[in-house]
């Protein structure tokens, strides 16, 4: 299969992990904003987490040099439209970016004016390429409570006008889920969808409580299921939806190499997955690359992709008549 013709739809990016280096360069430069370096070959180096990096916490170091140049409405604005033009390229039809707004009020910003430069990049993206799309506002599992009642309460008023669904992300514990329970449940009152980082660091029984705890529809990564029966069994049986990222899972050591992955496993087994990218520049990817890499590593086959491709579809947050158009693409698999 010809991974970059095929339509393909992405429901895990975020913003902040998918910057063009040679924006943040260009950025840098004209604001004054110090960079290890200006060569592009030297900041990619540090903008990439390598394939043997050793964990989640490691491969998060990598966000700090994008969110310096994020703190801007012209620059989060041009950094959105860049990333639905990247994924318009390579024929992704529908995308889901996350990412969390409190990283980029350092400069001033409001949480609104954050969430509306983001929307306006996508929809200018929208009007130009043949792409739609939709965003996830993410809370970080680091900070308070209160922050993510922020975030919740702040991004409301943009339920649908481009932000359909609420994720907690960044370094996972044991047991998370409990501390946001609260905000989670209002969320789900105003209307967002949920979606939850968890079982990417050996912890399946965080999918386990991020589904009967949080009411997760779809799980960022999930990929400790593996060892976690009761986890394995209520995605099972609740066909909740798994958002997996070969190359991240290898850089932050879910599993230690592409053949490890169960991704193909899960698959056959009838639970439902999809392939996505995570972070395009810090995971050094593509949804071309993403697929090609389950293609290869298990012979998956036209039959294979079409489900995984309707998967996508079914568990976007996109409306209705989006998702008809999406199936639509069915018969160019
Ligand atoms: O794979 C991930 N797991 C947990 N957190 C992540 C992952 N990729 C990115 N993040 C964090 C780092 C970003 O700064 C934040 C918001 O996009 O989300
Ligand atoms: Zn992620």
């Amino acid at each position: 299969m010809n991974f970059t013709i095929l339509p393909k739809i992405e429901l895990h990016c975020h913003l902040d992990g998918s910057v063009r280096p040679e924006t943040i360069i260009d950025i840098a430069k004209r604001e004054g904003i110090s960079l290890p370096s200006f060569d592009k070959e030297i900041i990619k180096e540090e903008l990439i987490a390598p394939l043997d990096c050793d964990s989640l916490d490691e491969y998060l170091k990598r966000f700090s040099i994008p969110n310096l140049v994020m703190q801007s409405k012209e620059n989060l604005k041009r950094i959105s439209f860049e990333l639905f033009e990247d994924a318009a390229k390579e024929n992704v039809k529908y995308m889901e970016v996350r990412f969390a707004p409190l990283l980029h009020t350092r400069k001033g910003l409001t949480v609104e004016e954050i969430i509306q430069s983001v929307i306006e990049g996508m929809r200018e993206a929208e009007e130009e390429f043949d792409i739609k799309g939709n965003i996830i506002l993410s809370c970080m599992r680091t900070m308070s409570v209160e922050s993510a009642f922020e975030v919740v309460e702040k991004g409301k008023a943009f339920l649908g006008k481009g932000v359909v669904a609420i994720d907690l992300c960044a370094s996972e514990e044991e047991g998370f889920c409990g501390k946001f329970i609260e905000p989670i449940a209002l969320a789900r009152e105003y209307g967002y969808k949920v979606t939850i980082h968890a079982g990417e660091t050996g912890i399946g029984k965080n999918v386990l409580e991020a589904v009967e705890w949080l009411g997760a529809e779809r799980i960022g990564h999930g990929v400790f299921i593996k060892d976690c029966e009761e986890a394995y069994q209520i995605v099972k049986e609740k066909q909740v939806v798994l958002e997996l990222c070969p190359t991240s899972n290898v850089q932050t050591k879910a599993v230690n190499q592409f053949s490890d992955h169960p991704i193909y496993d899960f698959h056959k087994d009838g639970i439902k997955v999809t392939v996505n990218t995570d972070n395009r520049t810090v995971s050094d990817t593509t949804m071309t690359k993403e697929c090609d890499i389950v293609s290869n590593e298990f012979a998956m086959s036209a039959e294979d992709y079409k489900q995984i491709y309707m998967n996508s579809v079914k568990a976007s947050f996109a409306d209705e008549a989006t998702k008809e158009k999406l199936m639509g693409n069915l018969m160019d698999i």
